[in-house]
């Protein structure tokens, strides 16, 4: 069937056998696909019925999907003529794994941080209205990323709106892990009490039967059914919010999900859908671990085995390092916002499950909440991927920063992820922390040089962060001492007339050039920073006065990076020398493998000796 399947135009005329094995034909090309390439299976398994409904009832791109997160948009790619391109998913030049504008007209507002789907539904509603048009918009959220402070806004918001909008809800309870929090237990109580969906039918029938005698007997009557209501109608919290609630739905039910999706398509207002799902739907290995299969790595269908991991992840080490650290500070305590396992603090909340914190998809609030924690007396460690630490930039400045409060960010994937692409490269952070008063920031060279900055953050007295790439860290020895200080580089070689500056994963990239470098006669003086803030000025300047040709190396974007504040130090100093930047340009990295990304954008040794040798040759 898929063979026949273009458009969305497509499946409307199939019947509702046709579709049911469309669903499945569906679930077999993404296993057999993302078993090879990677990718977010679980999420994508889980809403094929709920993806082929809202194709075949509303008429996309006139009605627009949007689609939270992004990373459940497979099937909807599948539907809208990209089933060819799954061989290349997530790939250098190949399918992106999230909406994408460019990629077609179906993909309506990009995403891929968590929250946004609601407030760019009612945008585009509420601008649809200004236009006297008419099409419906429809925003698909899961319970994970109804955690998110901006959904709350947007709900809030469009409830009293009175605009017509509908939000799914997509509901699995599963963020990457167990979904969290008190609405999480609200709709589960929702999802698991079937006798609510009839009592809410039964009372409003009830009800609606009380004749209206008289405006002021009518007004007290209508008072009285709202209070019963509120005692015992599901969906409540959204009804008083301005939605109507429709729902729960079998979301794997095709039938009844067209039937409450043609009802929401006539209807007026905001209307909210709750539709209930599995994680991971047929297949087994992904229904028994959802968390694994989704974001997954290359896999055996039939034993639903991953490649062995012969290694230890940078998040592996800090996972570890700070389990062992708060076994003897037991002040230290561990904050994620829903990334337990990416960040690899999952290892410190099996052992100290009182001190760790998943607070949801709430990055603002996990940064106050810190700094909360701060206040008290403790050593928070906020562990959060760099790309979602720009939700919560006020809170490091308001709340952690101006008050010089101990928290630690350990901002993992920094630098390049590559897969996930524009909206989750890890490159501003040195950026934007860079500016801020109180703040340090290190980055390793390597897992031992980790384990010592995350010693040494433990010790410190106001904010500091720590940047660490996604992958491997390579060998280390948790018990090898590094001479290590506080704003200190380290000289990685001496040189004559050209220095190199280099911060974090970018220090071995710059080791590996020497030779080549050497060749050609050029002998550097390399310097690994260990600190973008503060920088450690008396070795930058003893060492640029003796060169005459400067080079900074970063994985960060070059504008108002490590780079920039070498520069700025310079020209304060007086200090006029050939000089050049490598990091990122002022664009925004696409997807594909870290090697071909770093190739393309010449940040690789033998790109990097390249330009050095033809700049200081030539
Ligand atoms: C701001 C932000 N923080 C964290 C993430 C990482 N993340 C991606 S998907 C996800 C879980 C989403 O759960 P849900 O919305 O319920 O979707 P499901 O995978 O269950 O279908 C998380 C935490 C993100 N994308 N954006
Ligand atoms: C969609 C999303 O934001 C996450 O699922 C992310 O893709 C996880 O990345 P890692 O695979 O690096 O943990
Ligand atoms: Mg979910």
């Amino acid at each position: 069937m898929l063979e026949r399947i273009n458009t969305p135009n497509d499946i409307k005329k199939f019947s509702l056998a046709e579709l049911e094995d469309l669903s499945k034909e569906i679930r077999s090309f993404l296993i057999e696909q993302i078993s090879k390439t990677g990718g977010h299976l679980a999420s994508n398994l889980g809403v094929v019925e709920l993806t082929i409904a809202l194709h075949y009832v509303f008429d996309s791109p006139t009605d627009k999907i949007i689609w939270d997160v992004g990373h459940q948009s497979y099937v909807h790619k599948i539907l809208t003529g990209r089933r060819n391109l799954f061989d290349r998913l997530r790939k250098f030049g190949g399918l992106s794994g999230f909406p994408k504008r460019n990629e077609s007209v179906h993909d309506i507002f990009e995403t891929g941080h968590s929250s946004t789907s609601i407030s760019a539904a009612l945008g585009i509603a509420k601008s649809r209205d200004l236009n006297n048009e008419k099409y419906s918009v429809i925003s698909v959220i899961g319970d994970g990323a109804l955690t998110g402070g901006m959904a709350f806004e947007a709900l809030n918001d469009a409830g009293r709106s009175k605009t017509n909008l509908i939000v799914i809800l997509n509901h699995n309870e599963m963020s990457i892990s167990k979904n969290v929090g008190s609405l999480s237990l609200y709709l589960s109580k929702l999802r698991t009490d079937p006798n609510y969906f009839k009592l809410k039918r039964d009372l409003e029938n009830i009800l609606n039967l009380v004749p209206p005698i008289g405006k002021s007997i009518h007004k007290s009557i209508e008072k009285i059914k709202d209070s019963i209501k509120q005692l015992f109608v599901p969906g409540m919290f959204f009804e008083e919010m301005g939605f109507t609630y429709l729902g729960p739905i079998d979301g794997h039910d095709i039938d009844s999900l067209i039937d409450v999706l043609k009802r929401a398509k006539k209807m007026e207002g905001p209307i909210f859908i709750h539709v209930i799902t599995k994680k991971g739907k047929g297949y087994v290995f992904a229904e028994e671990n959802p968390d694994k299969f989704h974001s997954a790595a290359p896999f055996n269908i039939i034993t639903g085995e991953f490649k062995k991991k012969n290694y230890d992840t940078y998040s592996d080490v800090f996972g570890k390092t700070l389990t062992d650290l708060a076994t003897k500070n037991d002040k230290i305590v561990a904050i994620t916002a829903a990334m337990p396992d990416g960040t690899g603090l999952s290892y410190f909340a099996k052992k100290f499950p009182n001190r760790f914190y998943d607070v949801g998809i709430a990055e603002q609030h996990a940064a106050t909440f810190a700094a909360g924690m701060a206040i008290n007396g403790y050593k928070p460690y906020f562990a959060v991927y760099s790309t979602f630490l720009q939700r919560a930039f006020d809170q490091v400045i308001h709340d952690i920063c101006i008050q010089n409060l101990p928290v630690v960010l350990a901002i993992d994937r920094a630098g390049l992820v590559g897969e996930d692409g524009e909206t989750h490269q890890g490159v501003f952070d040195v950026s934007f922390l860079r500016m801020i008063p109180n703040m340090t920031i290190m980055a390793p060279k390597d897992a031992n040089e980790f384990v010592e900055m995350i010693k040494l953050s433990s010790m410190m007295q106001g904010p500091c962060a720590i940047r660490y790439p996604k992958g491997n860290a390579g060998d280390y020895d948790a018990k090898r001492k590094v001479s290590f200080k506080l704003g200190k580089a380290e000289v990685i070689q001496e040189g004559s007339n050209v220095a190199i500056f280099a911060l974090g994963r970018m220090v071995n990239v710059a080791i590996n050039a020497i030779d080549k470098l050497q060749k050609n006669s050029v002998n550097p003086y390399l310097v690994n920073l260990r600190f973008a803030k503060p920088l450690d000025v008396e070795t930058i300047l003893e060492i640029s006065k003796k060169v005459d040709y400067i080079f900074t190396v970063e994985d960060n974007v070059m504008v108002g990076g490590v780079g920039s504040a070498i520069l700025e130090l310079l020209s304060d100093n007086k200090i006029y020398k050939k000089f050049y930047r490598f990091g990122f340009p002022d664009k925004f990295i696409e997807h594909g493998d870290v090697d071909s990304l770093f190739k393309k954008y010449r940040l690789d040794s033998d790109s990097l000796a390249e330009k050095i040798i033809e700049l200081v040759i030539s």
